[in-house]
């Protein structure tokens, strides 16, 4: 019986095949469109009153006053000091790890004169609110709190806004504590598309925001593409994906479990193995099929390996990476003997980690880059959440005596070409002055 798709990359009908098990079934897709853009243009009429509803339906809530969907700070703050000693220190240590890792990525302003002595330069500056969401429907992810507050932070955002849905009610205390950790300013139990719309237009309880980042569920994911324009995103960041590349030298077990780490996400993850060893392969299979009655979460992990996941067998490594290079996954991890030999011919990998001992869920919780990463093929041209995400640039320029003579006569010479009078006068009047 089939528990996951098998592809060879020397079978004819090869790019065809891995084209369907990439796309997500488009039907749904148009249905998520639909809806999505009902509840925005609901919350954007109605407000808060459609905001209760639609939490109240999608999670399975009963709460008669918008207000109760905000948690006060001293419930974070009471979350965390009733941590366990092991657990906070695990929260700190992931944080102080985070921190560290976005520190490194700190854009800064500068300037230069010019011959003319005019000043000129890039101001950067961080981003006035922000709203970070954070999936809660299917896990609680007090990891992906620290992921986008903490780079947030360190940009120097003044207002955090964090919206994470209460599912049944049950708001976890590690996220609760995770955002008291990196300094959230307010949170919001909201979620869905709902939550992207009160962000946005805002709504009497919660402020609408700048820019919108962080993870979630297809309608999230949708929200973000409708919505912006009128606030910024960061990315669309979809269902989780992995791409391992193996030489068929690591434990069996280390690379099934890495492939469930990602598939026990969502039934629309995507976990993908190549690997030039077909015995390797075949028995990758069969420890699928021992080891997922034991998982926890099967279930999820079954829909997602029998849909989309995928064993392939390639030629030889450097196939696989022209064929990860094709995927651009959002997490790539070259399990061989040699990875960084491989390194080189890899284009697109939203993070890339090295030898069998860099297991993805390492990057989750705690070595440092970000975990929120571009999915859906979109490594091709986007990069990770990081503190670049939170600030801006602004240019500025400061003309001297000099430099208006001197930029006065191209300025004016070149408006006049283009036939903009105003344009020629501006500079003109500068000139000699
Ligand atoms: N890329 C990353 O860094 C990263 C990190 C963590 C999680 N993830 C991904 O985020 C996703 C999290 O999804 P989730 O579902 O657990 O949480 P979620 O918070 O994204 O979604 C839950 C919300 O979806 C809405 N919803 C659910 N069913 C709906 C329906 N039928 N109609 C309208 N709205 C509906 C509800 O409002 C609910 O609050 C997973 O795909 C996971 O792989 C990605
Ligand atoms: N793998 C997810 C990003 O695709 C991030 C995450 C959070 N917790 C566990 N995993
Ligand atoms: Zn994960």
């Amino acid at each position: 019986m089939k528990i996951i798709n098998r592809l060879s990359a020397k079978d004819p009908n090869f790019k065809l095949d891995l084209a369907k098990l990439l796309n997500i079934d488009t039907q749904q897709n148009n249905q998520i469109t639909i809806a999505v853009s009902k509840i925005l243009s609901d919350i954007k009429e109605k407000g808060d009153l459609s905001l209760l509803e639609y939490t109240n339906k999608y999670d399975r809530l009963n709460i008669k006053s918008v207000d109760l969907l905000e948690i006060q700070k001293i419930k974070w703050k009471e979350a965390f000091d009733n941590l366990k000693l092991e657990q906070r220190s695990n929260l700190e240590k992931a944080a102080e790890r985070i921190k560290q890792y976005h520190q490194k990525q700190i854009m800064n302003s500068w300037s230069y004169k010019d011959e003319y002595d005019n000043i000129l330069g890039q101001r950067i500056s961080p981003l006035e609110k922000v709203g970070l969401y954070v999936p809660g429907g299917k896990a609680a992810y007090p990891s992906s709190v620290m992921m986008n507050a903490i780079p947030a932070k360190v940009a120097g955002v003044n207002e955090l806004i964090m919206v994470s849905p209460a599912t049944n009610g049950i708001i976890n205390s590690l996220v609760l504590s995770a955002a008291f950790l990196s300094n959230v300013d307010r949170l919001f139990t909201i979620g869905g598309a709902q939550a992207i719309a009160a962000l946005t237009y805002g709504t009497n309880l919660i402020p609408a925001v700048d820019k919108i980042v962080g993870p979630g569920n297809s309608y999230v994911a949708e929200a973000k593409r409708q919505v912006f324009g009128k606030v910024g995103i960061d990315m669309i960041a979809g269902p989780s994906e992995i791409l391992i590349i193996c030489d068929g030298k690591t434990p069996i077990e280390w690379i099934v479990m890495d492939l469930f780490s990602q598939a026990e996400h969502d039934e629309l993850a995507q976990s993908i193995l190549l690997c030039p060893d077909i015995q390797y392969l075949n028995k990758i299979e069969a420890k699928i099929k021992e080891l997922l009655p034991n998982m926890p979460r099967k279930e999820i992990i079954a829909s997602s390996l029998y849909n989309r996941g995928l064993l392939i067998l390639v030629e030889n490594l450097e196939q696989a990476c022209n064929i990860s290079n094709f995927i651009a996954p959002e997490h790539l991890e070259i399990s061989t003997e040699f990875p960084n030999e491989l390194m080189k011919f890899i284009k697109h990998a939203g993070s890339i980690f090295l030898g069998k001992f860099s297991s993805e869920s390492l990057g989750d919780y705690c070595a440092g880059p970000n975990h929120v990463l571009p999915t859906s093929r979109t490594s091709r041209f986007s990069s990770p959440l990081g503190v670049y995400d939170f600030q801006k640039r602004s240019s500025f320029i400061n003309v001297s005596p000099n430099g208006a003579n001197e930029l006065g006569k191209i300025a004016n010479s070149l408006a006049q070409e283009e036939g903009l009078q105003a344009h020629a006068l501006s500079a003109h009047y500068r000139i000699n002055y």
